[in-house]
């Protein structure tokens, strides 16, 4: 993401809140299905709006819109989609993201009750069981249609030489514990959380070069001690989920199930500076955190550095990641055992 601009003046302000209105025109065209209809092809105005069951006068406005941004391409008063919107925002084709998308779409409703969260310090849906099946299967594919982009990237940056086993902790789809054991053939991975999530995980690993180095652990690590004994264990997109004081003593947790000289690697979105505003990626993701989970943030890398060494850990470092090709800025945190 891109550094957002400073607000000093009253033009400032109004472009930032005003800043809402293309996010909402593309959320529109996802509510009408827009990219699907328009498919591979090229629509005029009145065509598309019998298609889409919608006015001219706002398909017009909708789309010149979706033009500008770059969406849609506009030739004669005709439209067609652009590539992205084709491949990846478009229902019919093998590339579309779905549940990604799905999830992104979501983050306008959360969003939209965030003076609440605010007041009250409770997330939005506190109903929905992490544990829901249903919400399980759709949230782990939006996890995989997320990661499987960066996951290759990351994953060549990770210092695994000489490790054996590898334990993805809180895996969820297995995109990186996947990539990890594609790139490292004699490398064994195991893939904990929640039932659901690894049902989601073995359906990609059956079409995958590593899925049959790749184990299963369903469990709730959170309440239960995580079996076996790892050289490396990947703590991925999770940390934000939880307080610091789960966090910490998970990592108390994780020290027994280390070989000597394991290491714990983090990737999340860390703050990284001193006051912890940035990156404003990193900070506004706290926002998701509070709509969406009963007491997650976002934490600087320190803090977190300090919870590692408390926990026992003897070095912490930052692997560095090339800029630009990361999950997050800002790099992995890894901490290591002693000998
Ligand atoms: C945001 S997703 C990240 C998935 C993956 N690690 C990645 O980086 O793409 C968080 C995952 O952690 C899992 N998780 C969180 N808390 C858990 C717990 N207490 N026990 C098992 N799994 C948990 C969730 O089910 C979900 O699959």
């Amino acid at each position: 993401m891109k550094p957002l601009p400073t607000i000093r003046t009253f033009e400032d302000f109004r472009d930032a809140v005003n800043g809402y209105r293309l996010p909402r025109l593309i959320l529109t065209a996802l509510d009408l299905d827009l990219f699907t209809h328009i498919g591979t092809g090229t629509w005029s105005i009145p065509d598309l709006a019998k298609q889409v069951a919608a006015s001219e006068r706002g398909l017009n406005i909708l789309c010149r819109n979706l033009a500008s941004a770059g969406l849609l391409i506009k030739k004669g008063g005709r439209y067609r989609s652009s590539r992205l919107a084709a491949v990846e925002l478009n229902a019919k084709s093998p590339h579309h993201r779905q549940a990604y998308v799905e999830l992104l779409r979501e983050g306008w409703a959360n969003w939209s009750q965030l003076t609440e969260s605010v007041r009250t310090g409770r997330e939005v849906d506190p109903d929905t069981s992490p544990d829901d099946p249903a919400y399980r299967r759709q949230f782990s594919w939006a996890m995989h249609h997320r990661a499987v982009e960066p996951a290759p990237r990351v994953v060549v940056q990770v210092p695994l030489k000489g490790v054996k086993t590898l334990l993805d902790l809180g895996g969820g789809p297995g995109t990186y514990a996947l990539e990890f054991l594609a790139r490292h053939p004699r490398l064994q991975a195991t893939l904990c959380d929640r039932a659901p999530a690894l049902e989601v995980a073995r359906e990609i690993a059956a079409t995958h070069k590593g899925g049959a180095r790749l184990s299963y652990l369903p469990l709730n690590f959170m309440e239960a001690d995580v079996p076996g004994q790892y050289d490396v264990i990947w703590y991925s997109n999770v940390l934000h989920i939880y307080s610091p004081e789960d966090n910490q003593a998970l990592f108390k947790r994780l020290v027994p199930i280390l070989t000597p000289g394991g290491r714990l690697i983090i990737q999340d979105a860390f703050l990284l500076d001193r006051e912890g505003l940035y990156p404003a990626e990193a900070n506004l993701f706290a926002g998701t955190m509070l709509l969406c989970t009963e007491r997650g943030n976002t934490y600087s890398l320190s803090e977190t550095a300090g919870w590692l060494r408390q926990a026992g850990f003897r070095r912490v470092r930052t692997i560095p990641i090339k800029k630009g090709t990361g999950d997050w800025e800002g790099g992995l945190l890894e901490a290591s055992l002693s000998r």
